[in-house]
């Protein structure tokens, strides 16, 4: 069976918001795009919605589906979708992270990612970078 999980690209001021894994999750202490996995029932973007009002405290808009990776772990596997979202409102506080990061796409390449974000990653670099080229 095939998990799926929904990640959100927020971005404010060219920069976007990545969260450092727990100690105590699986993948710990990776940097990841928050998000999290989509219950019965739920929209990838209401899902996101809820995660990130859960996680962060923020407010955010689904703007844009990225394409999505399927990943392995061990016996699970997931299917992790990005989407580009608009930043609304409120204050970060962190529920279950141990840390976030404002970054600037040129310096995504520099965090210890989960590997299913790594191609999510790269295609927002490209993204970011057609924006600048233009
Ligand atoms: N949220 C999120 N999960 C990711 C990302 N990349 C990635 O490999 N995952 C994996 O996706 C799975 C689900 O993530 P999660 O644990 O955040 O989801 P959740 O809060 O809804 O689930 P839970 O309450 O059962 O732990 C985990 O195995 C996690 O390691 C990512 O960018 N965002």
């Amino acid at each position: 069976m095939i998990t799926k999980v929904t990640c959100a690209l927020i971005e404010q001021y060219g920069r976007v918001l990545i969260t450092q894994r727990s100690e105590t999750m699986p993948q710990a202490m990776l940097w990841e795009f928050p998000g999290g996995k989509v219950e019965d029932g739920e929209t990838e973007e209401a899902c996101l919605i809820r995660e990130i009002k859960e996680e962060l405290n923020l407010s955010i808009t689904p703007k844009k589906r990225l394409t999505p990776v399927v990943q392995r772990y061990g016996d699970k596997t997931i299917e992790l979708i990005p989407y580009l979202c608009q930043y609304n409102g409120g204050t970060i506080k962190l529920a279950e992270h141990r840390s976030y990061h404002w970054v600037v796409p040129q310096d995504l390449a520099n965090y210890d990612w989960c590997p299913a974000d790594v191609p999510i990653m790269q295609e927002f670099v490209a993204l970011a970078g057609e924006q600048f080229s233009s």
